[in-house]
This record gives C-alpha cells, sequence and structure tokens, in this order.
C-alpha cells in the first residue's frame, strides 16, 4: 500500500510594611512563567468509543471518566511539555467517532502535526475500521503529519481481540507509522505514546522551519487577555472562550461556525 494510511496578583504585593522577605516573595510570584517556544497540534481520531476523549484527558489532565458522553463534532485541550530544550504548547483535538460528524471533523485534520489513531483491543470493528480512517488520513491530512496508531484498553487483556502482533504489522505497512499499546484507565503509556508523537515531530521539523509554528501570544488580543483563563492563550483558545462561555475547551458542532473560524484564523502555517 503506497498511500499513508497563569499570574493573579496576590494581595499584599508591594505594600510598603510587607517584610523584606515577603517583598522578595512577592516579586518572585510576579514573575511571568516562560512563554512556550512553539505550538504543535495534534489531532486524535478512531471510532466511536475506543477512547479518544479518555486518552486525551489522561495526557492533559490526568483524569478518567467511566461514563463519559459520546463527542459531538470536536473538543480540544491544551497541554505544555518540555521536550528538546524547547517549551511546546500542544493543542489536542479530539474528534468525534461517529461517522456523521466526519464532514466537521475532517476540517481539523490538515493544521495537524500528529495524529493519534486509536482503536479498543477488545473490540475487531474498531481494528478493521482502520483502513477507513487511513483514507479520511490520506485524503484530509499533511503527508507530513507524524503518525501513531493506539491499540486502547491494555486494561482489558483478557478480553483482547487484537494480538499486538496483528496491530504491528498493521502499522508495518504504513510509512513512518508508529504503534503502542495504552489504557487510558490505567494511565499506562498513554504520556509516554504522546511524548514520542511529540518528539517525532520535532524531530521531522526544523524548530525554525514552517514545520513548526512560532508561537502568538495574547499580546495581540489587548481586549480579550484580561478574560482568558491562565492555559488559554492562542488565537483560537480566544475563539473558544468567546465561543463557550469562558470554558478552556472548545467544541465546534456548526460547520458554519467551523468554517468562518478557519478563514479567519487559518489553522494551518504550512
Ligand atoms: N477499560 C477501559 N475503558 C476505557 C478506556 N478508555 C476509555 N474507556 C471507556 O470507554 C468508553 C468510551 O470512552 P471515550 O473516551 O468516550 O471514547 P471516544 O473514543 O472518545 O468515543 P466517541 O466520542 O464516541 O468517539 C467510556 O466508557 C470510557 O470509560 C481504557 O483504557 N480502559
Amino acid at each position: 500500500m503506497d498511500s499513508r494510511y497563569e499570574i493573579q496578583r496576590r494581595a499584599g504585593g508591594g505594600s510598603a510594611n510587607a517584610s523584606p522577605a515577603l517583598g522578595v516573595q512577592s516579586r518572585r510570584r510576579k514573575m511571568p512563567p516562560r512563554p512556550a517556544d512553539y505550538k504543535l497540534q495534534i489531532i486524535i481520531i478512531g471510532s466511536r468509543g475506543v477512547g479518544k476523549t479518555s486518552l486525551m484527558e489522561r495526557f492533559t489532565d490526568d483524569t478518567f471518566c467511566e461514563a463519559c458522553k459520546s463527542t459531538v463534532g470536536v473538543d480540544f485541550k491544551i497541554k505544555t511539555v518540555e521536550l528538546r530544550g524547547k517549551k511546546i504548547r500542544l493543542q489536542i483535538w479530539d474528534t468525534a467517532g461517529q461517522e456523521r460528524f466526519n464532514s466537521i471533523t475532517s476540517a481539523y485534520y490538515r493544521g495537524a502535526k500528529g495524529i493519534v489513531l486509536v482503536y479498543d483491543i477488545t473490540k475487531q470493528e474498531t481494528f478493521d475500521d482502520l483502513p477507513k480512517w487511513m483514507k479520511m488520513i490520506d485524503k484530509y491530512a499533511s503527508e507530513e503529519a507524524e503518525l501513531l496508531l493506539v491499540g486502547n484498553k491494555l486494561d482489558c487483556e483478557t478480553d483482547r481481540i487484537i494480538t499486538k502482533q496483528t496491530a504491528e504489522r498493521f502499522t508495518s505497512r504504513i510509512s513512518g507509522m508508529r504503534f503502542c499499546e495504552a489504557s487510558a484507565k490505567d494511565n499506562f503509556n498513554v504520556e509516554e505514546c504522546f511524548l514520542k508523537l511529540v518528539d517525532d515531530i520535532l524531530a521531522k521539523n526544523s524548530l525554525t522551519s514552517s514545520g513548526a509554528w512560532t508561537l502568538q501570544g495574547v499580546e495581540s488580543w489587548p481586549m480579550l487577555t484580561p478574560m482568558l483563563p491562565t492555559v488559554v492563550s492562542s488565537w483560537l483558545d480566544v475563539l473558544c472562550v468567546v465561543d463557550h462561555s469562558g470554558s478552556t475547551r472548545g467544541n465546534y458542532a456548526s460547520r458554519d461556525s467551523q468554517q468562518e473560524a478557519l478563514q479567519q484564523h487559518p489553522v494551518s502555517a504550512a
């Protein structure tokens, strides 16, 4: 197969009566965190119920939801990591697995530097669906995107249907695709998988080339900056806060609003 399947200002700071020690501490608190050097987008795709949201939430918040609602359209979360001496802000897009949302989710493939394709090791049909997802990748994603196949729900070993070897065989047919197994529930191998993907992206893209984005700060959004929670500072985050009343995650279920957003703020800098 040839195609590639926060600083809140603390009260007390600056008081003339404050002890010298407190003054030092207060000044320290005012030091802003070092800004991220780069921003990358990662998209998580795969069939319904395989654990895409769970993997994202485990990686970004270290939480697990036993009875999550199915994703509608797309959601995202932000996580900042340090790799290769650089601070990288990851924008992780979690897509709906239901086919009826494909027309919405497909618009998010193009800006992604990394694609996480997930199946459930206990559900044959989610593995059988992989070629269909590869077609989506071929059609909508950048050829430069790094691919990672994740067999999720490894805690359910006794119910395993898809062997590791079967998945490795599938992966070997796809140029450059990596494979790992993980459990969002047990927090097994989740961070490792994501970090490996990010490292691959960094290795492939020169950090100073157009392959990675130089972070654009919120300074260019003076009217909106006071509205932003700490973790939300890019233009796209601003857009989502406006749309979703302070939520740190976005959700676009409307194709019109999504297209409008993409037109006003192109996701890809390529
Ligand atoms: N045992 C086990 N259950 C998991 C794991 N990851 C997710 N689940 C469960 O699987 C179900 C679906 O998880 P989600 O994260 O919502 O799956 P999704 O792929 O985002 O689903 P859609 O949004 O419908 O596409 C939920 O009941 C989760 O609690 C895991 O690693 N192990």
